[in-house]
């Protein structure tokens, strides 16, 4: 007997590439999958039922079990790290976390500051580095943080590069490329396989067509 799979989606900039891969996977998603305020949506041809979540709470679902797999940015992985097995590289939103800062500016030597929406990630990669910094977590607009005296460096998401151009700052190092990968709860992976295997098999699919 099939189950119906709990799908948690990310709002926001993943969710529009997330949707375009189910569909060529061959789900048939309603139009309304893609404009409506509604947080559950059930689509019950196919036998599955999407949440949609804010992304970086995505791997929260996943883990507790009340969504089976999800879409999660590997950016949010990182910073999580939560219970749950990374099924399938989505290869969409593609992107990369870098240390960034105003040009031709040294470290503060006495507890260097960095700002970040990413406090465990930044804070793994100095200690790697060998370098004690004091992590300011912040939630947006992270390229303000150098320019108006908050920090000396940031950790950000690099897509375009826009963003940094736009406001004077220069890259410094790469930390760690980023896609979209498929997360599943080790339980429902247990319980579901057939469904879930079913499911990764139809976007391994796509995902290796569009290389
Ligand atoms: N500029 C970008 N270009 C491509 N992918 C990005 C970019 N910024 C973020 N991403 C990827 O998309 C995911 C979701 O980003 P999005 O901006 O939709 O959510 P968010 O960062 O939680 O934003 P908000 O806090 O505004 O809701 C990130 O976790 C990352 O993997
Ligand atoms: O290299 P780019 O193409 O310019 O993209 C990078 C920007 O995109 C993300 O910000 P987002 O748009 O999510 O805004 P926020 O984090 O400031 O809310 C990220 O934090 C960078 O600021």
């Amino acid at each position: 007997m099939n189950n119906v799979l709990t799908i948690a989606m990310p709002k926001g900039r993943i969710f529009e590439e997330a949707a375009d891969l189910l569909r060529k996977a061959g789900y048939q998603l309603p139009p309304e999958f893609d404009d409506s305020r509604k947080l559950i949506i059930e689509v019950e041809n196919e036998g599955l039922r999407f949440i949609l979540a804010k992304p970086t709470d995505v791997p929260t679902y996943v883990e507790h079990g009340v969504a089976d797999i999800g879409i999660a940015g590997k950016d949010v992985l990182l910073e999580e790290e939560r219970d749950v097995y990374e099924l399938l590289d989505l290869r969409i939103s593609a992107c990369y976390l870098a240390v960034a800062g105003l040009p031709g500016t040294k470290m503060n030597d006495v507890a260097p500051r960095v700002a970040t929406k990413y406090p465990n990630v930044a804070e793994a990669y100095f200690r790697e580095q060998g370098e004690q910094v004091e992590i300011i977590k912040l939630n947006g607009s992270i390229e303000l943080a150098p320019i108006i005296g908050l920090s000396d460096r940031i950790v950000d998401i690099v897509s375009t590069g826009r963003t940094m151009r736009e406001n004077g700052l220069v890259e410094y190092e790469r930390i760690v490329d980023v896609t979209s990968r498929l997360i599943v709860n080790p339980v429902s992976y247990r319980i579901k396989d057939n469904q879930i295997d079913d499911l990764v098999t139809r976007l391994s699919k796509v995902v290796s067509v569009e290389d």
